[in-house]
């Protein structure tokens, strides 16, 4: 039998950068912005909340909120659960590792086979009910508090995410509410992430660079340092850097054909800190089961063909777990028009 040791490195007692670890390539060394490039902060009350959040939306995909309603103590209480779960002994996490072809679970995620390299975290995923994988890492009854916190942590969530949807659909011309309701129904995946101290941080990498296949996803995060960074152009970086009582809003592929390519999935990727343990709570937003995602009637037209054919988030989730970068291009009906580099495309 293959003891926990044998398969299991654990990150939290390391003093070196194992190999399979060290990003060689430029994977991680890729230009950081030139000068700070400031990430929009929008607050919920503001009177021009719509407009101002849906030019976040457009620009960047991804953004600060405040005044978002989330209670300061739900916040805190997923801290303290994602925390009891990480400190536990390994054997004992990966009681609730994750199984090939599962969502769910303790382990690697689906993007990491991607990569050439391992990333310098520690993950736990959780798409519908926390019982079964918490009963099974706390047998003795431990598992009651996590999934009470995990259950209230995603019902708060998703009232600020559903509160966010409406705001962006009504800027994009989208008014009526029958309209867009239909999107609203899943309470997402959950993502709890840890990114111990690393002993050679420039040469390791938290999160590899992904766009999330979700309407949005919402980001709470420990610590002042940061680790989270999100593409600009071609190949920079900008830390997003956490600012107290806010949370993070990135914009995901269904949102983005929802848009007819109006606005764009944010790349983001995650740096690791020599001293600071980080962690993040990640709630991955996507649509109900039976909802076909396709870019929106009142966003198509003449000169405006519709760019994506019709998904399920569970088909594109299908499609994303085989060939990640590719997904958006793999269901693409229409080149882009409005895009010089398409235009050249078509031309060619
Ligand atoms: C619902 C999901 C979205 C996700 C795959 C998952 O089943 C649960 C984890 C999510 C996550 C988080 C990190 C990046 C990502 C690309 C990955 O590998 O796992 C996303 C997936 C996604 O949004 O496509
Ligand atoms: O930890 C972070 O800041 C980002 C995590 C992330 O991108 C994800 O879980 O999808
Ligand atoms: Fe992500």
């Amino acid at each position: 039998m293959v003891s926990v040791e044998e398969t299991h490195f654990d990150l939290n007692s390391a003093n070196a950068l194992p190999d399979t670890y060290t990003w060689l390539t430029p994977q991680n060394q890729s230009q950081p912005s030139q000068g700070p490039v400031s990430i929009p902060v929008i607050d919920l009350d503001d009177i021009d909340v719509i407009d101002k959040i849906g030019r976040a939306c457009e620009v960047l995909g991804l953004f600060l909120v405040i005044n978002h309603g989330v209670p300061e103590e739900i916040l805190r209480r997923i801290e303290s659960e994602a925390r009891r779960f990480f400190s536990l002994p390994a054997d004992q996490k990966l009681r609730a590792k994750r199984i090939p072809g599962d969502f769910t679970g303790y382990g690697p995620l689906p993007i990491s086979k991607f990569f050439e390299k391992k990333f310098w975290s520690e993950g736990f995923t959780i798409l519908g009910s926390p019982i079964k994988p918490a009963s099974a890492v706390w047998p003795d009854g431990g598992h009651t508090q996590f999934c009470d916190t995990v259950n209230e942590y995603q019902q708060a969530i998703l009232k600020l995410q559903a509160r966010m949807l409406g705001l962006v659909m009504r800027y994009l011309g989208i008014e009526d509410e029958n309209d867009w309701l239909h999107y609203i129904g899943e309470k997402g995946a959950l993502q709890l992430n840890s990114y111990p101290p690393c002993p050679d941080p420039d040469r390791a990498l938290g999160l590899g660079a992904h766009g999330d296949s979700t309407l949005l996803t919402v980001l709470h995060q420990t610590g002042e340092k940061g680790g989270l960074q999100c593409k600009i152009g071609e190949d920079q970086w900008a830390l997003v850097t956490p600012k107290p009582g806010s949370l993070v809003v990135n914009v995901g592929d269904l949102l983005h054909i929802i848009s007819n390519g109006r606005l764009p999935t944010a790349v983001h990727r995650v740096i690791v800190d020599a001293d600071h343990h980080r962690y993040s709570f990640v709630n991955l937003w996507g649509t109900p089961p039976d909802v076909k995602v396709m870019p929106h009637p009142k966003l198509v037209g003449p000169g405006k063909p519709p760019l994506y054919r019709a998904v399920t988030w569970m088909e594109y989730l299908g499609i994303k777990t085989k060939i990640l970068n590719e997904a958006l291009d793999s269901i693409r009906v229409h080149e882009n028009l409005g895009d010089d580099e398409s235009i050249q495309n078509h031309n060619n």
